[in-house]
């Protein structure tokens, strides 16, 4: 089944269940408010969701009604916890060569996790907000996965059983932040604001084939200002699959229902398709041509991120965003 939230009910929005070919959705609000307290209950819930997504998908679910995915909110507009890893190793070699940073060897066999901020979610087609281009402004093409509760110390075999939903997030990242803020040493804060997720999250079973090993098999399709940007493969170069990140996060404290695990940005050894992070395009160039030519995304840029079936259908709805400035407040 497919789970959105509406820009109404208040912060946390109101849950819908949305049918398969995104068209149409139904409030769920007898079964619970919003998508949070679906997962607070999720035994007692998911059945439940799962009948009316077979109504809705049947033409039978009375109350439907015709979906706009862009005017949706972040499935979870705010979420207790947000982890992110970097599974992806050709991403973590690129952007750390781009700032002349090594990469230690226990990154390929332990995985790179931060800590990131889940106050708040963009929705799908919210602005990116920052106050300077000067900050180097950049998407991130990610898969995330959202559990319920997971008890502290779990195996990967343990945390596979705790993924319940699966979407993309856009994790934007202000590059030229960066180096001076891990340089302090303490990790990520201001050069990582807020991330937007896809209009809908989906139950792994929705993936059919595409889900296997707990990772996601399918192109990461990226656009800058309409104009292709990548392809990189999800299920290629995934050094650590989703439940050993979820065991990862889990090793020293539980997680609560709704806590979402990011993949890190989706990179391939291979360069031939495309990046899904422009610090990446930009060293591809370095090494190349010996400098970048591609800027960083500029006020009024669009970024636009989708993942399809085999059919070219949408799986997650599109993240389309604006880059918008943000006055300073006084
Ligand atoms: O090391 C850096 O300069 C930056 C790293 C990232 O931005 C990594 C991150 O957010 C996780 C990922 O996308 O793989």
């Amino acid at each position: 089944m497919k789970l959105g939230s509406l820009k109404e009910g208040g912060r946390d929005g109101t849950l819908v269940v949305v049918s398969r070919d995104l068209s149409r959705a139904v409030r769920a609000s007898a079964i619970a408010a919003t998508l949070q307290a679906a997962l607070d209950d999720w035994s007692n819930a998911a059945p439940r969701l799962n009948a009316l997504a077979a109504e809705l998908d049947a033409g039978t679910a009375s109350g439907a009604f015709a979906l706009d995915t862009a005017a949706l909110a972040a499935p979870l507009p705010r979420a207790y916890e947000f982890v992110d890893g970097s599974a992806y190793l050709p991403h973590v070699e690129r952007v750390r060569r781009a700032r002349g940073a090594d990469v230690p060897e226990s990154f390929y066999v332990d995985p790179l996790m931060y800590q990131a901020t889940s106050a708040g979610f963009y929705g799908p087609r919210d602005p990116i907000l920052a106050s300077s281009e000067d900050w180097g402004i950049d998407l991130e093409a990610e898969v995330v996965v959202v559990t319920d509760d997971v008890p502290m110390g779990a195996s990967s075999a343990t945390a596979a059983s705790h993924i319940q939903l699966v979407g993309l997030v856009n994790d934007v990242s202000l590059r030229g932040l960066i180096p001076a803020e891990l340089a302090k040493g303490f990790g990520f804060l201001q050069s990582k604001p807020r991330s937007t997720l896809s209009p809908v999250l989906v139950t792994p079973d929705e993936l059919g084939d595409a889900w296997r090993g707990e990772k996601l098999h399918l192109p990461m399709r990226t656009w800058i200002n309409g104009a292709w940007f990548g392809e990189a493969e999800t299920g290629v170069d995934m050094q650590f699959s989703f439940a050993d990140l979820v065991a990862h996060a889990a090793k020293t404290r539980p997680l609560g229902a709704g806590t979402i695990v990011g993949s890190g940005t989706i990179a391939n050894e291979d360069t031939g398709k495309g990046a899904s992070c422009l610090a990446e395009q930009r060293t591809v160039e370095t090494l190349r041509d010996g400098k970048p030519s591609t800027p960083f995304l500029k006020f009024g840029d669009t970024v636009r991120i989708e993942i399809t079936d085999g059919a070219g259908r949408s799986i997650f709805g599109a993240i389309e965003q604006t880059v918008t400035r943000q006055a300073p407040r006084g």
